[in-house]
């Protein structure tokens, strides 16, 4: 059997990053395999973007390797849509001095981002700014700008931040029908238990838990590192 079927998918081995002195991710290992959705959770601080940004060559770890489909693989910021790598940003993120659509095009060629438009159902907003749309379409327009690289691994971070639960049962359903594998860092619970096939729980780096919705909302070491953190 080659590497590749025996290892396929995005699989991060033992990271490690610190900043300073500060353990930022501690020996964390995870696999994201073809059409999974896989979440990401921890209190505040504890290492979710940075994990993302590990993925993503913002930020090198010290120790640590990750492969895709069983290859060595170091991203680099500017190579990640040849890689088939697209991240939504927390917030918005959009150019105003731009269409919608020319952002959106950011992220693809001109088909792929009316195919995107239309897919997050923003299509008639296509010639305006950005800047003119109330925010939970400005979140459609920056899904749509990963969408339009048509990515085998969609990166989303926080993207229920600030919708209401209208747009989030959207977002769900758009989160569950999308080919592309999905690694989803969230803080709305609901959504991540309704979407996630697995979830890797980090607290102060650590991974403190990995499993299926059901094995981590029974799990007494997750409940401990949010009920000691909550606000
Ligand atoms: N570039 C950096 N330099 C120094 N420390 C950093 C840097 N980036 C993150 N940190 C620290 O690393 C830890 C993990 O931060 P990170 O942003 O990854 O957490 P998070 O889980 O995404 O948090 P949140 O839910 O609040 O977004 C925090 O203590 C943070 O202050």
């Amino acid at each position: 059997m080659s590497t590749e079927k025996a290892d396929p998918g995005l699989v991060l081995h033992h990271i490690t990053v610190r900043f300073g002195g500060l353990l930022a991710l501690d020996d964390v290992s995870l696999r994201a395999g073809p059409g999974r959705v896989v979440g990401v959770i921890g209190p505040n601080g504890a290492g979710k973007t940075t994990l993302f940004n590990v993925i993503c060559g913002f930020v090198t770890p010290q120790s640590g390797a990750m492969t895709l489909d069983g290859r060595p693989f170091r991203a680099r910021p500017h190579q990640l849509a040849r890689h088939g790598i697209a991240r939504t940003l927390q917030g918005v993120g959009q150019f105003n001095g731009m269409t919608v659509l020319e952002n959106v095009q950011v992220g693809g060629n001109e088909k792929t981002a009316w195919a995107a438009l239309e897919r997050c159902e923003v299509a008639e907003h296509a010639g305006k700014r950005p800047g003119e749309l109330p925010y939970a379409k400005r979140k459609r327009v920056e899904l749509a700008r990963a969408l339009a690289s048509r990515p085998r691994i969609l990166m989303l971070d926080e993207p229920a931040g600030g919708l209401d639960t209208d747009e989030i049962r959207w977002l769900a359903d758009l989160i569950r029908d999308t080919e592309s594998t999905v690694l989803l860092v969230e803080h709305h619970m609901e959504l991540v238990m309704s979407v996630c096939d697995e979830i890797l729980v980090l607290d102060f780096g650590k991974p403190i838990a990995l499993g299926t919705p059901g094995e981590i909302r029974t799990d007494e070491k997750v409940a401990e590192a949010y009920l000691g953190t909550a606000a």
